[in-house]
């Protein structure tokens, strides 16, 4: 049998034809088979224990230690006991704990149907509402999370830039040529007004700001580390919650209507809101738009708040003088550069700062915890080569508050110093991803970081060139009552006016 050129050419055509898929799929098969051996391999590794677990009391676990002791010091007594692996009983529930940058990359890169928010995060919906964050399937609030991100792209955050400067301007009018305030009530305000301003304009401002700003302390004060457990147990510190998510809902809904009705584009967040599409095409309803305002309000008021609160404490505690003198010296060159202007680029310059605040964010991260429940079990290796098993269904913990402050990653880690960051150095770097985890990281890394900086920055920059401070109250204690802890009692400050435009010289 003679076959001709073409023959050949179209019998090893149609050999490729069959044999090149057939080859491609079995290859496909085969390693996922062995993936998946030795996946199977690795959870039932002879190596893997369970976590070790810390001291408690039969059937209530730590919670006396806990009411002794308070949170911080439990966890980390049995951080410094058992090391970076640990499991802690509460009552009926038990927590394993991944403490640091070695065991907690499936903690932040693993797929949400493995370690999910979903079981734990629950108890936000009272605070939330309907439609939105862990009130809806993951799908739909994937969707919101980008709508969320394209609303903080840099094109917008140059906007937002300007807001925040004016209404930081326009708010400092009021304080006098010298004077002593509550640092931390005047940030949850002015936070409020900035934030409020950037999300929707003019409209609600001048009608309810206060009001709001009060129902949004009560909606943070009405989370508290017993609503983890029993988010509708009915304290008086819930009850408040509920009244003001009420009446938040309904300022809101009546803004997300007038809005609606008046047809005109204003380049806000709202409108960013307003204007998103899902996937299928869908507009984002009035439910929904109220619980993303809110939640986007919720997420950025206190942890900002209080972020610039600390700021200030910070700054201006003895120990830091130099700390102060050199973002005042930074202030002095970005003024001699641009002049009063200050915009999207120049807040870019301000490094000094940026590093002051970040390293307040390390030492006082406003999410003290994240949580994730394990929908498979999973091995976690440790630095000295301990190998754990974790089982499908506990809850898992990343403690930001210890996980920031391990001397492995930061040198001298309790103190505050910023030059950590500085270019060379780069402490948060040097210890790997998830070395620094005051945003989270990850798969749920925050999306309002650049804007919570921006913000931190346009006020604390307007500070430092235009008032002279001191802290005359003892450098302030954490309350750790509330899920997001903040700075407790007053921050009381003495101010006097300087001036350090260069037209004033
Ligand atoms: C100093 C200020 C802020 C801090 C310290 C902070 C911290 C965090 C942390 C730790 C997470 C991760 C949560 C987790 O993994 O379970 C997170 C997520 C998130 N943050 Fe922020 N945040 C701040 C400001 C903001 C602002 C201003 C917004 C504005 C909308 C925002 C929106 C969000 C959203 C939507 C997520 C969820 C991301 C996701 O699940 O994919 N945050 N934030």
């Amino acid at each position: 049998l003679v076959l001709s050129h073409t023959d050949m050419e179209l019998a090893t055509v149609n050999w490729v034809a069959y044999v090149v898929p057939i080859a491609v799929t079995t290859t496909i098969i085969i390693s996922a088979m062995m993936a998946r051996r030795r996946r199977r391999r690795a959870e039932r590794s002879p190596c893997a224990r369970p976590p070790p677990v810390a001291a408690g009391a039969p059937l209530v676990g730590v919670l006396p230690w806990l009411l002794a002791k308070g949170p911080l010091q439990v966890i980390r007594d049995a951080h410094a006991e058992l090391g970076s692996v640990f499991t802690v009983r509460l009552l009926h529930r038990e927590v394993t704990f991944l403490v640091g940058p070695d065991v907690s990359s499936h903690f932040y890169q693993g797929l949400d149907s493995e370690v999910s928010q979903d079981e734990v995060s629950r108890f936000t919906i009272p605070t939330f509402g309907p439609g939105v964050a862990f009130d809806v399937d993951l799908a739909t609030r994937r969707e919101q999370i980008r709508f969320f991100g394209d609303a903080m792209k840099p094109a917008k955050l140059r906007t937002y830039a300007g807001l925040m400067v004016r209404e930081v301007e326009e708010y400092f009018t009021r304080w006098g040529e010298s004077g002593m305030v509550d640092l931390k009530q005047e940030l949850e305000l002015l936070v409020t007004l900035v934030a409020s301003r950037c999300l929707f304009g003019e409209e609600v401002r001048s009608k309810m700001l206060r009001e709001a700003a009060t129902h949004l302390r009560e909606l943070n004060d009405g989370m508290r580390l017993v609503t983890i457990l029993f988010p509708h147990l009915p304290i008086p510190a819930h009850r408040r919650r509920d009244r003001a998510r009420a009446r938040l809902g309904e300022i809101f809904s009546d803004m997300v209507r007038s809005r609606r009705e008046a047809g005109r584009p204003v380049d806000d967040m709202l409108q960013c809101l307003i204007d998103s599409r899902y996937k299928d095409g869908r507009a984002t309803t009035d439910t929904e738009l109220v619980g993303m305002l809110l939640s986007a309000l919720f997420a950025g008021q206190h942890t900002s708040s209080s972020t610039g609160t600390w700021t200030g404490a910070r700054l201006l505690a003895r120990a830091n003088a130099e700390h102060l003198r050199a973002a005042v010296r930074e202030q002095e060159r970005v003024v001699g550069r641009y002049g009063d202007r200050v915009d999207y680029e120049v807040l870019q310059e301000m490094e000094t700062l940026h590093r002051c605040i970040k390293e307040v964010l390390r030492l006082h991260p406003p999410a003290m915890m994240l949580l994730r429940h394990a929908r498979r079990s999973f091995t976690v290796r440790t630095r000295e080569g301990d190998e754990y098993e974790v089982p499908a269904g506990r809850t898992i913990a990343s403690p930001l508050l210890i996980h920031n402050r391990l001397p492995q990653v930061y040198r001298d880690p309790e103190r505050y110093e910023p030059g950590r960051f500085c270019p060379g150095r780069g402490e948060d770097g040097a210890g790997g991803a998830f070395s620094y985890t005051a945003f989270g990281g990850g798969r749920h890394a925050c999306v309002g970081e650049a804007f919570a900086y921006m913000q931190i920055k346009v006020i604390w920059s307007h500070l430092l060139r235009n008032f002279e401070m001191e802290m005359v109250s003892p450098f302030p204690e954490t309350d750790w009552n509330v899920v997001m802890p903040g700075p407790k009692g007053k921050v009381m400050l003495r101010y006097k006016r300087r001036n350090m435009s260069p037209t004033a010289k």
